[in-house]
């Protein structure tokens, strides 16, 4: 049995074969096809090529409703020829898409071109938010509707008719699709708008969702529009809203994007948002999701750094809120300060007017005997310095003040003064020899006096306490008697003569050594180069433990820096002048006149005849820069008959007493002072400060016109400068002066002073004239001839009868870059 079925097992494998074989429906056509394609294989290419066919079609499509979009636009700037293209001008719409249809479908597509499809006359639905659309602005004549997309592909008429009205009627997906495609393309191939839909799909889309999209449209060519909405909408729900911010930061191509992408509508996630950052298609598939995730990767604050721009947005609303309101607080602040400073500054004038204080002096513990001098002087209240710097120094601390002029500095530094004289006298037990508890230098002899008296005025209650003046200009043996008959604990001094005292050990180095307080009054003059190796000399005499007090109105950087050789470590600075506020008077007018030298003397006589018609009670100081200069403007003064004195080095000390104490005493007075009378010097009611010429620096000048507007009164200063001397209003540009123009002057009474001059000069002071014309010829030729420096120097000092030059002449010499005069002692 089993043998026979063996035998028979070929032909029944065979039998079973041909009846499976047979049995097969191989359909009616041919099996093979030309070029010897199987029918499979020829299906397939078949199929392959009716997909290209529909995704050019489609790309075309896209591209001639993007060539609506623009043909639009231009049709909103008709008229306006494009500038690049100045041999044609603008394409009409309708031409513009005639020719867009030619270059895309090559062939036949003047045929296919339906002239209805002309520029857009109404918007399709979805595109109300368009926003370059002006829509009062849209032409005429084109016919509504939408592209014939039939016509275009005639093949697949009836897919593609389906599709294409659906796609522009049916959303913002297609319209989104074809913007972002573009936008792809672009980024592929640059803007190339004529690359075939073949080379996009080959380079760019590859992306799974497009494969299936395309192979939903062929093999089922009516659900095209459905197939892309619900895949846009499937997109939308896997794409968190994050990831299309990150699109949106890449994309910055059109307006209408960000626009369209804020309306969040489902075609916003079409193929063209599913790119990553290097340009790519990104599918919606899970592969897509990843690559998802690689663009919010790429896209991440940290990567992006400075470039994200969405960190400012991110930023808390709270943290915000707080900023905003911490930055109104602030305002809100500054406000309070500034409107604080403006009262401040109200008070400070009104106080400025009577410089007093609200504070007593009977509140400050100083001694009743001296509050009761003060109340007899008529001091009941402090003045603003007094009242800053009295606690510190009745404290006993080292102390810098700088007020301004005119301010009370004198009572500042001499009621500390007083108390340690009081404390001292009380400690003193048998000594030999009597101790100089104060000593107080100032540069200036008068002002010596006039501290000295001040003192005594002081000192009216209080028995047995004495001060004294060391001066220069007074026999040196009158001195030394005094000191014996008469030891006072408060010495008052020039730096020269006290220098000279110790030098010549008359005994003053043994009482200095019971010193206790050192006061330095005009503290930058005598730090200056004059005086100031003097000063450090007789510091270095003085025992080391004193409390030191420095006063002055100006207190340059370089003297706070110098005045560590005197004062302690830790002193106390006080400024009530006010970092950045200028030193002079409030109360007093300044102007400043600019006139050739030859002519002033006639312009100093026309001021003050015009100053003593306006201020009958006037009481004026006129400023010149040398004795010589002083004494030849008082000469001519008194022969042009006016109420004149005059001081300055060349007078006997007595004779310098006698006028500044009548020119305190006095009004209607005029005094031509030089320098001496420059510091310090408390004239009351000087209406008028004429400073003739340039002073030596700009300290000088503040303390110059420091002798008007004391107390807080008013007052006027002047300065008249030559031309060449113009340079110095530089230094004082923060001081506001008012230029004054030059005056009229009578011609008889120019005359009169022109006669006045030629006497003096030939019977009183002879070659006084010339002198000072002289001085300013000389530093005029200085300018032109720098290497004659040192003869004009020499020939200068010899003209007007003086070794050598004065300081003024080697300052201007050096201002004007030249070098020191070699050999020339300066004099000050
Ligand atoms: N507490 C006070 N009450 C009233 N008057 C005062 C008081 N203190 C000082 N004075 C007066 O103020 C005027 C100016 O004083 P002082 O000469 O001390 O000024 P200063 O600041 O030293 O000026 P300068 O810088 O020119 O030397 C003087 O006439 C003085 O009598």
């Amino acid at each position: 049995m089993y043998s026979s079925i063996l035998s028979e097992r070929p032909r029944i494998i065979s039998k079973l074969l041909c009846t499976f074989i047979l049995a097969r429906n191989m359909g009616g056509g041919p099996r093979t096809f030309p070029g010897g394609v199987s029918k499979w294989k020829w299906k397939r290419m078949h199929e392959k090529r009716a997909r290209d066919k529909e995704r050019r079609l489609l790309e075309q499509e896209k591209q001639i409703y993007q060539a609506r979009i623009r043909s639009h636009i231009r049709a909103q700037l008709t008229g306006k020829p494009d500038p690049r293209n100045t041999s044609h001008g603008p394409l009409t719409p309708e031409d513009h898409i005639k020719a867009l249809a030619n270059r895309f479908m090559k062939e036949g597509a003047e045929d296919l071109w339906n002239r209805n499809d002309g520029p857009l006359k109404s918007p399709p639905p979805f595109s109300k938010e368009l926003p370059v659309t002006d829509r009062s602005s849209r032409r005429s004549g084109s016919i509504g509707s939408p592209v014939d997309l039939r016509k275009l592909i005639p093949e697949h008429g009836n897919l593609v008719s389906n599709n294409g009205i659906a796609n522009l009627t049916n959303t913002n997906c297609n319209y989104v699709h074809t913007r972002n495609y573009s936008v792809q393309s672009r980024r592929k191939f640059g803007r190339n708008d004529s690359s075939s839909a073949e080379d996009v799909s080959n380079s760019g889309l590859k992306g799974n969702f497009v494969r299936s999209t395309i192979r939903n449209l062929v093999s089922n060519p009516r659900n095209m529009s459905n197939t892309n909405v619900d895949d846009c909408r499937n997109n939308k729900k896997v794409m968190p809203k994050r990831r299309r911010k990150i699109w949106r930061n890449e994309s910055s191509s059109s307006e209408n994007e960000s626009d369209w992408d804020a309306e969040g509508e489902p075609g916003n996630y079409s193929w063209g948002r599913r790119l990553n950052f290097a340009g790519e298609e990104v599918s919606g598939n899970d592969e897509d999701l990843r690559i998802g995730r690689d663009v919010r990767k790429i896209g991440s604050k940290s990567s992006l750094g400075k470039y994200d721009i969405k960190s400012k947005r991110r930023m808390l609303p709270t943290l915000y809120d707080e900023e905003k309101d911490l930055s109104e607080q602030v305002e809100l602040i500054r406000d309070q300060l500034s409107k604080r400073k403006l009262a401040q500054n109200e008070e400070q004038k009104t106080e400025g007017e009577t410089i007093l204080s609200q504070r007593r002096f009977d509140e400050c513990g100083i001694s009743p005997l001296t509050v009761k001098a003060l109340s007899s002087a008529g001091y009941i209240h402090m003045t603003r310095v007094q009242e800053a710097s009295l606690p510190l120094c009745l404290e006993g601390k080292d102390t810098l003040v700088k007020a301004k002029t005119g301010a009370g500095k004198s009572a500042a530094y001499l009621l500390p003064a007083i108390e340690t004289v009081l404390k001292g006298a009380g400690s003193i037990t048998n000594r030999r020899v009597p101790p100089i508890f104060v000593l107080i230098l100032c540069p200036t002899r008068e002002l010596a006096s006039q501290i000295a008296a001040e003192t005594k005025v002081l000192l009216k209650y209080h028995n047995g306490i004495g001060v004294q003046t060391l001066v220069g200009g007074i026999r040196f043996k009158v001195d030394q008697n005094r000191l014996q008959s008469d030891p006072s604990q408060i010495i008052v001094a020039t730096p020269g003569r006290l220098l000279d005292h110790i030098e010549i050990k008359s005994g003053i180095s043994a009482r200095l050594m019971g010193l206790q307080m050192l006061v330095l009054d005009e503290v930058d003059h005598l730090l200056d180069l004059g005086f100031r190796k003097d000063v450090e000399k007789i510091v270095d005499c003085l025992p080391r433990q004193r409390q030191s007090l420095l006063f002055s109105a100006t207190i340059p950087k370089e003297v706070r820096r110098i005045s560590q050789l005197v004062l302690k470590r830790e002193h106390a600075y006080i400024d009530t002048v006010g970092i950045g506020c200028v030193e002079t008077p409030t109360e007093v007018k300044q102007s400043y006149l600019i006139a050739p030298h030859e002519s002033h003397f006639q312009i100093v006589h026309h001021l003050l005849k015009e100053h003593i018609l306006q201020a009958p009670d006037y009481k004026v100081i006129v400023f010149c820069v040398t004795g010589m200069v002083t004494s030849f403007m008082y000469q001519l003064l008194r022969e042009m008959k006016m109420n004149v004195r005059e001081m300055h080095s060349r007078k006997p000390q007595l004779y310098r007493t006698r006028i500044s104490d009548e020119f305190r005493e006095s009004k209607q007075l005029i005094l031509v002072s030089s320098d001496v009378s420059a510091r310090g010097m408390n004239y009351p009611d000087v209406t008028l400060i004429i400073q003739v010429g340039i002073p030596y620096d700009r300290e000088l000048y503040i303390h110059r016109l420091g002798r008007t507007g004391r107390e807080g009164k008013e007052g006027e200063g002047i300065l008249l400068i030559a031309p060449w001397e113009e340079y110095f209003l530089d230094e004082i540009k923060d001081v506001s002066l008012e230029r004054f123009p030059l005056p009229d002057i009578d011609p008889q009474i120019k005359l009169k002073i022109e006669d006045s001059i030629a006497k003096i000069d030939s019977d009183i002071k002879e070659g006084a004239y010339h002198a000072w014309l002289g001085y300013y010829n000389s530093i005029r030729e200085i300018g032109r001839d720098k290497t004659t420096l040192a003869e004009l120097a020499a020939k200068f000092s010899k003209s007007i009868g003086l070794q050598t030059p004065p300081a003024l002449f080697r300052k201007t010499a050096l201002k004007m870059g030249l070098k020191d005069i070699p050999g020339i002692k300066i004099r000050r």
